[in-house]
């Protein structure tokens, strides 16, 4: 679950970048491993900073002033195909036609085929094994075959609605197109979110485009709309076109997003994360109820495992008139765990971040709850730190139902074996991570929680839950590949090989990478300090 971002400045001579930086802050928790931004200058020029990495660590204030230029595009990447190398930040850059810089969110289900289609009939080079950059070159390509000197709005158009036509997967895209504005568009299934904003000026308006809303409001953006599914949206300093150029399709947005993955702070497609969230909570505490007193056990005291499920946790607390305590406390300089990559990685970190009070637990009865219980990592280390400080009963509450099925869209979850729940009932999943009882919401009562705020959608993403997969395409063939790249022992096999092969491994050194981080105060309009876009990986 990639951040994506794109700015257009009405006053070209304001630069972008610091702004699009603190707006990449905001959606951190989209992405860990690397950040980018790209900026379009003068002339067109693009300048470029991406690299492996948090925002704060890669986007200093050196390389942000060295950003040239009133729009840009920014990234921030969680891998979900293709591998963790720095040559696989975003955004992604193909010079011809244009100048297109390009970042992505979602995942593509055809790369295989599309790959072959760049090979043989378009004859574009793919340079890394993620599915990005194919989508951009599909992009370019479609663009090349207007043909035109110099493109117009309807020309983007019917570039974006081909690509649609070629390509099935999860993409919330934003691109940027040398010296003419930046383009938005989202999936004919709309399963990942983004949406615009704007803000005005002294001189005139300024756009926005974000994964979420909590952009617009921190950076001062009002009016924030979402694109809708199959839609592009272009802006360029004389207004804003958009356009529906896919099929007609199911809207389904992933409902793991309202789960999970977005702020609760953040309003997607008119639905509150945060008031979604609640509604879970309230939803849950009525089938814990039921549950509890099926099996006639007492609780004590609600504890939220932080951060996510906390919102939920305290509702489910006030509606089973139980004291809510916040057991656990946050390292909050640890980000997310779910997201980083290898399970060795998650697991040191979940105990690097939460630290129970033994105050809270001993002798008591805890129900601890959590939004989501995927791989059962955090549940596992949680019950055991409850235990080993005195909680004489754990029980477990989960906001979402067992997941049992891959994700293939945007989301690391591609074998099922790693999934706790997958070929175990409640009690088995209990056994597992060592809880006395495990309780989850059903899927209609959380696909009610999400759905009571925008009825006009009836369909969510729910394939982690169901098997069942909006797009088509996936079949237990693809489900196989999947896990055969992907799974956390393949991923670890490639790891260590990767110096012999030279593929997948971090150590790889591919095409797009890291500017220069030199201690430099020199002025940034001069060609020696300039950043452009293919820069050398040297860190003095
Ligand atoms: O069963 P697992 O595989 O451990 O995955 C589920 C857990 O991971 C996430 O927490 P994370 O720490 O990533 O983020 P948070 O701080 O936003 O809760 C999620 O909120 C669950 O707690
Ligand atoms: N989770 C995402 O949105 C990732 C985007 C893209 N598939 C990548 O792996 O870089
Ligand atoms: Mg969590």
């Amino acid at each position: 679950m990639c951040g994506i971002l794109g700015l257009l400045l009405h006053d070209p001579s304001v630069d972008a970048a610091p702004e699009i930086s603190e707006a990449l802050s905001l959606l951190q928790h989209r992405g860990q491993d690397a950040c980018g931004i790209v900026t379009c200058g003068p002339k067109g020029r693009f300048f470029q900073c991406k690299a492996n990495g948090m925002v704060r660590d890669v986007l200093d204030e050196k390389a942000i002033a060295k950003l040239i230029g009133g729009m840009g595009v920014g990234h921030v990447r969680y891998p979900t195909a293709g591998s963790s190398d720095h040559a696989e930040a975003q955004p992604f850059y193909v010079n011809s036609p244009y100048g297109i810089v390009f970042a992505h969110n979602g995942n593509l289900i055809d790369s295989p085929s599309l790959l072959q289609y760049m090979d043989a009939t378009a004859h574009r080079h793919i340079n890394t094994s993620s599915d990005s950059e194919l989508l951009l070159n599909l992009f370019a390509d479609n663009l090349q075959k207007t043909g035109k000197f110099r493109i117009n709005e309807d020309d983007i158009f019917t570039a974006i609605g081909g690509l649609m036509r070629q390509c099935t997967g999860a993409y919330a895209c934003v691109a940027m197109l040398a010296g003419f504005g930046v383009i938005a568009f989202r999936d004919p299934n709309g399963i990942r979110p983004v949406g615009m904003a704007s803000r005005k000026t002294d001189t005139g308006r300024d756009y926005l485009f974000a994964s979420e809303s909590i952009v617009a409001d921190a950076l001062g953006f009002s009016g924030w709309e979402d694109v809708k599914p199959g839609e592009a949206v272009i802006i360029t300093r004389s207004g804003v076109s958009r356009k529906h150029v896919g099929a007609h399709a199911t809207f389904a947005p992933d409902i793991f997003e309202f789960v999970y993955f977005a702020r609760p702070d953040s309003v997607l497609d008119g639905i509150s994360v945060y008031r979604s969230r609640m509604a879970m909570g309230d939803a849950l505490a009525i089938e814990v109820d039921k549950v509890l007193k099926e099996r006639g056990i007492t609780v004590d005291v609600v504890i939220p495992v932080p951060d996510t499920s906390r919102v939920a946790a305290l509702n489910l607390a006030q509606k089973l008139k139980l004291p809510y305590r916040e057991g656990f406390i946050k390292n909050r300089y640890v980000g997310r765990t779910f997201i980083m990559p290898g399970q060795q990685m998650r697991r040191k970190n979940v105990r690097r971040k939460l630290n129970a009070m033994a105050l809270e637990f001993s002798g008591k009865n805890v129900l601890l709850v959590d939004d989501s219980i995927v791989r059962g990592t955090t549940s596992e280390e949680i019950i055991q730190m409850a235990k080993d400080v005195g909680a004489k009963k754990v029980i477990v509450a989960s906001c979402a139902p067992p997941i049992r099925h891959s994700n293939v869209y945007g989301i690391d979850m591609p074998s099922r074996t790693e999934l706790v729940a997958y070929g175990r009932n409640a009690e088995e999943i209990a056994e597992a991570i060592g809880a006395d009882l495990v309780v989850f919401q059903t899927l209609p009562d959380l696909i009610a929680s999400v759905r009571q705020f925008n009825p006009s959608i009836s369909t969510f993403d729910c394939s982690v839950f169901t098997g069942e997969y909006v797009t088509g395409g996936v079949n237990e063939e693809y489900l196989h590949r999947l896990e055969s790249l992907r799974a956390d022992n393949v991923k670890n096999k490639v790891a260590v090989n990767s110096r012999e092969g030279q593929s997948e491994g971090s150590r790889a050194n591919g095409l797009h990478n890291r500017v220069n981080i030199v201690a430099s105060g020199g002025p940034v309009n001069g060609a020696d300090d300039t950043v452009g876009l293919h820069n050398t990986w040297n860190i003095s």
